[in-house]
């Protein structure tokens, strides 16, 4: 049978050469310094979204909730989100079915997916070190190419992905909607903004990694779009930095995660925060997830109506361009700090 991993160790060989003969990179100190920090248990804060179904208090309560949520970790957990666990368990069981192809026929794309060649990634090509290296690969799916997947026969993979897509972009939206609200703004300004050609479906499998926590599954970052809504399985290895330490998500059935993106810090003026948050590889056990990303349009303006303003106003074209650049120069994204006033 052929092989469905990745080849990281031959083709990030210098990497792996340069780390253990002549120890960690200058440049990787600080995400150094991610490593080290302490890490405890602590739970983030999960919040029962059938209570927006409810009139009243209830209501109003968990709207309050989600924007202390958004403020105060920039991360949190929902129940009763209307992505039946059924979905949840089917759109799995079919991505480990994709995943298990041929490392080859992945790179190639699969036409009987619609999945073109560039929709798959694995490692980080612009890594200047092993810390900067992920031990992950990916499809990444816009939700337009959607109504194409699975057009000449539908599999069961494209109709549970469609049927997934279709729920959790409006799960997103309505979340943002609710953002907008608590902070007193026009609350359509997603549903004119972020359009289906950004918006887009990551599905991520982790590898055993025999070189974890050395090698991240994926390294510390914070995410360059308004929300994303993130699916995990039960192997846990997702971490958000909370006041300094790293903070271990614990897998939950039935529970999706929410993480607020830098385009939301920024729109907010700094209300809510986009935190980092890291993927630890598991030395023994391959992990999945799929996350989905609420992008708006290139020419979108990402500007708050705050008086005094945090960043300058900036264009989501803007963005990506200066999260491209660093990533080339440094091998990583500097993100929202570059747009400080
Ligand atoms: O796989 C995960 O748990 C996290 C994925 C993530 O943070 C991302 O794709 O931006
Ligand atoms: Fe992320």
């Amino acid at each position: 049978m052929e092989p469905f991993d990745p080849p990281f160790q031959e083709f990030y060989k210098k990497l792996f050469d340069d780390h253990f003969f002549n120890g960690p990179c200058p440049g990787g100190h600080e995400i150094e310094f991610s490593h080290n920090a302490k890490e405890c248990k602590f739970e983030l804060p999960l919040i029962d979204l059938s209570h927006l179904n409810i009139g009243g208090f209830k209501h109003e309560d968990c709207k309050r909730e989600i924007a202390k949520a958004a403020q105060e970790w920039g991360f949190f957990q929902v129940v009763n989100h209307g992505v039946s666990h059924d979905i949840l368990e089917k759109l799995m069981s079919e991505q480990v079915k994709v995943f298990k192809k041929p490392f080859q026929v992945k790179v190639n794309g699969l036409p009987e997916l619609n999945f073109p060649a560039g929709s798959y990634q694995w490692g980080t090509p612009s890594a200047n070190c092993l810390q900067q290296l992920a031990w992950s690969e990916s499809f990444h799916v816009p939700l337009i190419e959607l109504s194409t997947v699975g057009a000449c026969a539908a599999t069961d993979f494209s109709k549970i992905v469609k049927q997934y897509a279709m729920i959790i972009s409006k799960l997103a939206n309505e979340l943002a909607e609710i953002l907008a609200e608590m902070l007193g703004q026009k609350s359509d300004f997603f549903k004119e903004n972020c359009v289906p050609s950004m918006c887009y479906i990551r599905m991520s499998r982790y590898p055993a990694c025999p070189f974890s926590p050395e090698v991240f599954g994926l390294m510390p970052h914070t995410d360059s779009d308004f929300l994303t809504i993130l699916h995990q399985d039960h192997i846990g290895g997702l971490q958000v930095l909370k006041d300094g330490k790293w903070i271990s998500v614990n897998p939950k059935q039935k529970t999706l995660i929410v993480i607020v993106g830098d385009l939301f810090e920024a729109w907010s003026n700094g209300v809510f925060k986009s935190v980092e948050h890291r993927v630890i590889a598991n030395k023994q056990f391959e992990r999945f997830s799929t996350a989905y990303f609420l992008c708006p349009s290139f020419e979108t303006m990402i500007e708050s109506s705050e008086k005094s303003l945090i960043y300058k106003r900036f264009s989501f074209r803007e963005f990506r361009q200066q999260v491209q650049d660093d990533v080339k120069r440094y091998g990583r994204k500097i993100g929202l700090s570059r747009f400080i006033l």
